[in-house]
């Protein structure tokens, strides 16, 4: 395992007042989807801008594939692509015709060039499109041009800021294969922030929920939703008096209350205490109108760290049954 991206008490403190990034110490393996997910003001586009020398830091220090954001800034720019979230290309030209000028802009000769710009076309599906206007372009496409604009120069590390931001869920999900696709084939690290959770969540080998410009914790979507220790169930019943008496259940890790008539409880693993559930209900006869069983989400996650939540459009992430009760009572 080799670290492309390593920070070492990396801050940003601004007007020498306000710390937007506060010593963060993160490493990024080379060849994975690391995503970067935090509330609004966490610092995640302050540390990126930071990263891809944008920005100086205040204070500790960065490498970026091996060369030090601050005394060697300008190799850095070479080694990296950036796809910020405004649209950058030329909608007065062709995606070809855009491709072209920022090979230019990278000084990249001529004829790998033309090479690889018809390699990236392909990839993200755009070689038939590649000589019509940009303005012409649906939102996908443009947003498919913007992806591998940043790529021309055959950069070793991919920032993605908000990839998807403004796209319906079907081309969304599209743009996620075209993520996956360009960095298995061109071998790229992609550093990615989103604020849709399931992109993330879709996305990422690791994943890094910071606030307050501090990494509150790093793992696999999975190992982070492992931290949470439980599953959820959610009920719905015809009195508050019956929704107390379920919070008595013997089992709980946690319970709390979720409007009227309605409690939201954590229990070990729903699958083993499912028909635990399901027989004090009946033998202490309380009447559900409603219930909801899911796996923790990277939702909860994100909640249980930062305190606050953050939704995407769709909520996709967790698997969820609803039992009716009228077959509960059978
Ligand atoms: N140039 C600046 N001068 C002063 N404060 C700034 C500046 N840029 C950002 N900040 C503040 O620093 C904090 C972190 O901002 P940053 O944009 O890095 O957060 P973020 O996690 O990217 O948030 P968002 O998801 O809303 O973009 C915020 O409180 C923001 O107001």
């Amino acid at each position: 395992m080799t670290i492309i991206i390593k920070t070492e008490n990396l801050t940003k403190v601004y007007n020498g007042k306000f710390t937007a990034v506060n010593k963060l110490n993160i490493e990024i393996e080379e060849g994975e989807i690391y995503g970067l997910l935090g509330p609004n003001g966490a610092g995640k586009t302050t540390t990126i801008n930071m990263l891809v020398t944008r920005i100086a830091p205040t204070s500790g220090s960065a490498i970026v594939a091996g060369f030090d954001i601050v005394k060697n800034s300008l190799k850095v720019r070479k080694v990296i692509g950036v796809v910020p979230q405004d649209l950058t290309t030329d909608e007065d030209l062709s995606g070809y015709e855009n491709l072209i000028m920022v090979s230019k802009f990278y000084d990249v000769p001529k004829q790998d060039a033309i090479e690889r710009i018809n390699k990236l076309l392909k990839l993200v599906d755009l070689q038939d499109s590649a000589s019509k206007l940009v303005k012409q372009y649906s939102g996908g496409m443009r947003k498919r041009l913007e992806l591998i604009a940043g790529l021309v120069h055959d950069p070793k590390i991919l920032f993605l800021d908000e990839p998807t931001l403004g796209l319906d869920v079907t081309t969304r999900s599209l743009m996620w294969k075209y993520v996956r696709d360009i960095q298995e084939k061109l071998d790229v690290t992609i550093i990615l922030t989103s604020h849709y959770l399931e992109e993330v969540d879709a996305l990422s080998n690791r994943i890094s929920i910071i606030d307050h410009g501090k990494v509150l914790v790093t793992g696999t979507s999975e190992e982070l939703k492992a931290k949470l220790k439980g599953d959820i169930i959610q009920m719905t019943f015809k009195t508050q008096e019956d929704a107390e008496m379920m919070k008595k259940y013997p089992n709980l890790v946690s319970s709390k209350d979720l409007g009227p008539n309605s409690v939201r409880l954590t229990v070990q693993d729903s699958d083993l205490e499912m028909p635990e559930v399901i027989s004090y209900i009946s033998n202490n006869k309380l009447s559900v109108t409603k219930m909801t069983v899911q796996k923790p989400s990277l939702d909860d996650v994100f909640l249980e760290y930062t305190g606050k939540e953050i939704r995407g459009e769709e909520a996709g992430d967790f698997k969820q049954t609803m039992f009716n009760m009228r077959r509960l009572r059978k």
